[in-house]
């Protein structure tokens, strides 16, 4: 059995636009006549064209866009954005062309068009960086919640349009799924969105035709240097966010060195944060107390005026993620006064996969998280160690056709915050799960502190083993699957979920019963319809 893709949203009841007024207006040129077609929706991809709409062909990696152009035309597209490449490749499609030097570059401002996006936007808050994306745009939108504003998100795990979720496939949906989206969104009153942006989505054109109210930067640290050549060049992605174009002010975390650097380079107005002690902010994150199930903080701002809560998630890097949200909202025009208001009774967000618990009561701890870089397992397990009595336990593998670099720091990372380090399988995709195994074993041995070393493929069992050697006090680190329902291997999504795996193991363990174990289950379940 395959995992279904999941859903491109979109406006239930979209407007008609006029092709012809799409070229006046960008001032484009054309091929074909453009008499009375009304466009509904823009897509890049054939596969999924509905009736009315534009089909935009881009040059990809693998192929050009614009050889589908007559599936598209058979699925209902009424015409084809594409490039003078593109102008012969699509020609057999008989549709209208519109021409254009960069069909991605085009394709934000074109959706922005067809969709009207720009027409009354929400408040659009934004937030890049290597690590606490997804947390800080959850965060973001609880708040938000809680202040009580109609709420949306787009992050790595789900889509959230009010109480309607669907699971997510990019992290940063392409610009035309990201525009009908919005689009959706208002036909729902949504009146301020959080969205989660990914170096990618910057290099890619994918948040264009949108200017966010406040964007952030959470941090910077080894990741993707299988999409950017080194660490500077990443960094040149990311920082493109603080720019007048995309967004009109600026959150910056000094939690990693990059965050001055960011700062530096802005050319937008920007604050900065911090909940490094030593590292002074315009704003500072102080932890007041750690538990097994949360986070307090007191967050202290320009002319001393403060705000103390909890984040329902464990560790300093929680807390800090939470800082940057409550600042990102003051940046928005909210009074800090009026969230800690809201925040009385602390944060009611709820992450799926993001340092889950997914175990009961009496047995031990076992947290299930979507880290996957060596600062991720770095900050995870220091926050996972202080809320255990016992021994810490790790699971992990690594990602298969992504960044091979950061395999070995991540298993010495994880060796040397562990007792016990469990190397399993995560997504081989086409790699060989073995070597990937041998890599990470290699890595761990590089460690000063060599945690008790295990190999066990495939993750189900490295799970049942982990589980086997726990005690109670103990608690199991599961890095690496997160919110996911999936594995990639060989192409292929098979259905996992890493949550209800480690319930399943908890229950045949004896440490759980099925009741117990249900009541763990994912709170709030996503639609992957
Ligand atoms: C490496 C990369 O970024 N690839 C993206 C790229 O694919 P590509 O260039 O290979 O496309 P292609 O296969 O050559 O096809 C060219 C065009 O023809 C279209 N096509 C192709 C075949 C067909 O039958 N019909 C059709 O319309 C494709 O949709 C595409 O528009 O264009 C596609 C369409 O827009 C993207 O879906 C795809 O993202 C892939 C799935 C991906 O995995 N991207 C990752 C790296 C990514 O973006 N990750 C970030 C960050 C994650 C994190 O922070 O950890 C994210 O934001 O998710
Ligand atoms: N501020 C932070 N600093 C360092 N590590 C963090 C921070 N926030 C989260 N993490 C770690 O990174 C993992 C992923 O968190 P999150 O999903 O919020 O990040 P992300 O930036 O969205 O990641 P991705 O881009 O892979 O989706 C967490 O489970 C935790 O291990």
């Amino acid at each position: 059995m395959t995992a279904r893709i999941p859903p491109v949203l979109r406006p239930e009841h979209p407007l008609a636009r006029p092709l012809a007024g799409l070229v006046t207006e960008f001032d484009l040129e054309s091929v074909g006549s453009l008499d009375g077609v009304e466009l509904t929706g823009v897509t890049l991809r054939s596969t999924e064209v509905q009736p009315g709409d534009l089909y935009v062909g881009i040059r990809g990696v693998n192929s050009h866009g614009a050889q589908y152009a007559k599936d598209a035309a058979d699925s209902g597209a009424v015409a084809v954005l594409t490039d003078a490449e593109g102008v012969d490749l699509a020609s057999d499609s008989g549709l209208p062309i519109v021409v254009v030097e960069s069909p991605r570059a085009a394709l934000g401002d074109v959706s922005a068009w067809v969709y009207r996006t720009g027409e009354h936007p929400p408040l659009l808050l934004g937030v890049t960086g290597t690590n606490g994306k997804t947390s800080v745009s959850y965060v973001v939108e609880a708040i938000l919640k809680q202040l009580g504003l109609v709420t949306g998100l787009s992050s790595t795990a789900e889509r959230h349009i009010g109480d309607l979720t669907v699971v997510s496939r990019l992290t940063t949906p392409e610009a035309s799924e990201m525009h009908a989206l919005l689009a959706r969104m208002r036909e729902s009153e949504v009146r301020a969105v959080a969205v989660e942006v990914s170096a990618q989505a910057l290099s890619q054109n994918r948040v264009d035709g949108l200017v966010f109210d406040v964007v952030a930067f959470t941090n910077l640290s080894h990741d993707h240097l299988d999409d950017y050549a080194d660490m500077n060049e990443y960094f040149e992605a990311k920082v493109a966010f603080f720019d007048p174009e995309r967004g009109k002010r600026g959150v910056v975390s000094l939690d990693s060195p990059w965050g001055e650097k960011v700062v530096e380079r802005s050319r937008i107005p920007v604050t900065t944060v911090s909940a490094t002690p030593g590292v002074v902010g315009e704003w500072n994150a102080e932890i007041l107390e750690e538990q097994s199930s949360f986070t307090r903080f007191r967050l202290t701002g320009p002319e001393g005026r403060s705000l103390e809560t909890t984040v329902p998630l464990i560790g300093w890097h929680m807390a800090a993620n939470a800082a940057l949200a409550i600042v990102m909202l003051v940046e928005a025009g909210f009074e800090l006064e009026a969230i800690g208001h809201a925040l009385k009774d602390g944060i009611d967000a709820y992450l799926p996969g993001r340092t889950e618990l997914v175990s009961g009561e009496h047995s031990p701890a076992v947290y299930v998280d979507f880290g996957h870089s060596p600062d991720a397992f770095l900050n995870t397990l220091a926050a996972v160690r202080k809320v255990t009595p016992g021994r810490v336990i790790m699971v992990f593998g690594a990602d298969g056709d992504r960044d091979a670099t950061k395999r070995h720091e991540m298993a010495r990372v994880a060796s040397e915050g562990s007792d016990i380090l469990v190397i399993t399988d995560h997504h081989p995709r086409f790699e060989n799960p073995e070597s990937i195994r041998a890599t990470l074993v290699e890595g761990a041995q590089l460690a000063e502190h060599q945690a008790e070393l295990h190999e066990v493929s495939p993750p189900e069992k490295a799970i049942r083993a982990a589980i086997a050697l726990a005690q109670e006090g103990d608690a199991i680190l599961w890095a690496g699957p997160g919110h996911q329902d999936y594995r990639d291997i060989r192409g292929e999504r098979t259905p996992y979920s890493a949550r209800q795996e480690a319930r399943d193991a908890l229950v045949e363990a004896g440490w759980e019963s099925n009741e117990s174990a249900g009541r763990q289950a994912d709170p709030r379940q996503a639609d992957s319809r």
